[in-house]
């Protein structure tokens, strides 16, 4: 690590985590706007029984009075939340920091819908109606059958287009879908590129032991595998772990089950996608593409702030790839950060090269020239929140400079 940049995190003071109760803020809209939206679709997305819509409508109670109630007495995580909730609990949704109070939402959420429950309903994934619909629609048919046009392009024209395939299919957001959000056109530039060294990285550290953390199902899980299944085939990696949610999340987050449902979606389908299925398949079965959902990938804290176990898994990789915005939040600590402090400023504590692949979908913000900042906010667009602008966005290890 260059001294310029150790001199940049001593001088980097940290900043005040993004709240929800700035008015006219991305935040607040969340919980004004999104999350009672979210409510109702879950509520009509299956057949609940008077004891959850009970329980769904305290929820949107909660939501519409802006207090955060705690958890049943006997959920199993409820001495962590007490824990990790002291001072919150009890307070308003929106005066907790932003990521805190969106992950204590969804868990509410999924203890009102009997998800960790003796009864019926437990386990059952209340957006898996959603998740559903989108992987057997037909942007999916669309999207699978337009692998097949890279056998046209040379190998680095193709490489570039998975990696972007992957950045891009970020933006499919079903969350985003609550409000009708982030259906504008796609910027053509990226707000940062830092593909060039991700390519560095990739080339340097092959075959690579690469954890990839996931994000979205559907939509984005379909290229975030293509994608790890050109890094296994064409040598870059030597193993991909994928890193998912233990349980449903932010709606459309994927979990194991989904990791399932999309590699048998891509086994199914003709073509080029089908071909990559059944490689994955294949490097699932060995132990090149392996699966894990920690628990932490469903704590409301930031990654500076892992356990030690995951801390250790991501140290024995060569190189994270992180996916999504809500990734994004957590490896930069979801705070108010001047956008031009460095990325390898605030994401020093991670152990090991690491690039985010993100659309911009809340306001977390760094590495970004205020320049850049300015002639974007010039534009009037709500490039900052809506989906429609995209990063790469990393640092390497020692070992690269
Ligand atoms: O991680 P993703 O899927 O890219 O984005 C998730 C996300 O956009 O959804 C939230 C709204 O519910 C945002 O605050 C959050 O960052």
């Amino acid at each position: 690590m260059s001294r310029a940049l150790d001199d940049a995190r001593d001088e980097t003071p940290e900043a005040a985590p993004i709240l929800g109760n700035v008015p006219g803020s991305y935040a607040l809209s969340v919980f004004r706007e999104r999350h009672p939206v979210l409510i109702k679709q879950v509520r009509e997305a299956l057949p609940y029984t008077p004891d959850r819509r009970r329980a769904l409508d305290r929820l949107l109670g909660e939501v519409e009075r802006d207090v955060m109630e705690p958890l049943e007495p006997s959920a199993h995580d409820g001495a962590a939340w007490a824990e990790w909730g002291r001072g919150k609990i009890g307070g308003r949704w929106v005066d907790a920091p932003f990521l805190w109070a969106e992950s204590y939402f969804y868990r509410k959420l999924l203890e009102a819908t009997g998800y960790f429950g003796d009864g019926p309903w437990r386990g059952v994934d209340p957006f898996g109606p959603l998740k559903q619909a989108e992987l057997d629609g037909p942007d999916v048919d669309g999207e699978l059958a337009a692998l097949d046009e890279t056998a046209a392009l040379s190998p680095d024209e193709r490489a570039e287009a998975l990696l972007l395939g992957s950045l891009w299919g970020n933006r499919a957001d079903l969350s985003h879908g609550a409000t009708g959000a982030g259906g504008g056109e796609r910027a053509t530039g990226l707000v940062v590129d830092d593909g060039p060294l991700l390519r560095a990285l990739l080339g340097d550290l092959a075959p690579a032991r690469i954890c990839l953390v996931a994000d979205n199902a559907g939509r984005e899980l379909l290229p975030d595998l293509v994608l790890a299944d050109h890094l296994l085939a064409h040598g870059q990696a030597r193993e991909v772990a994928l890193h998912v949610k233990p349980v449903p999340y932010f709606v459309s987050d994927a979990t194991p089950s989904d990791v399932l449902a999309c590699l048998r979606r891509l086994a199914a389908a003709p073509g080029r996608a089908g071909e990559a299925g059944a490689r994955l398949w294949a490097a699932t079965e060995d132990g090149r593409l392996t699966l894990r959902a920690h628990p932490f990938a469903c704590a409301p804290l930031p990654y500076a702030d892992m356990p030690d176990d995951l801390r250790g898994e991501f140290a024995a990789a060569d190189l994270t790839i992180m996916k999504g915005d809500l990734n994004y939040r957590r490896l930069t600590g979801d705070r108010m950060w001047p956008p031009a402090t460095p990325f390898a400023a605030v994401t020093g504590y991670f152990p090991g090269p690491v690039v985010a692949l993100r659309t911009l979908k809340s306001d977390a913000l760094v590495g970004v020239p205020e320049h850049t900042v300015a002639e974007l906010d010039a534009t009037g667009r709500a490039w900052r929140t809506s989906g429609t602008h995209a990063m790469i966005q990393g640092r390497g290890g020692p070992q690269v400079g």
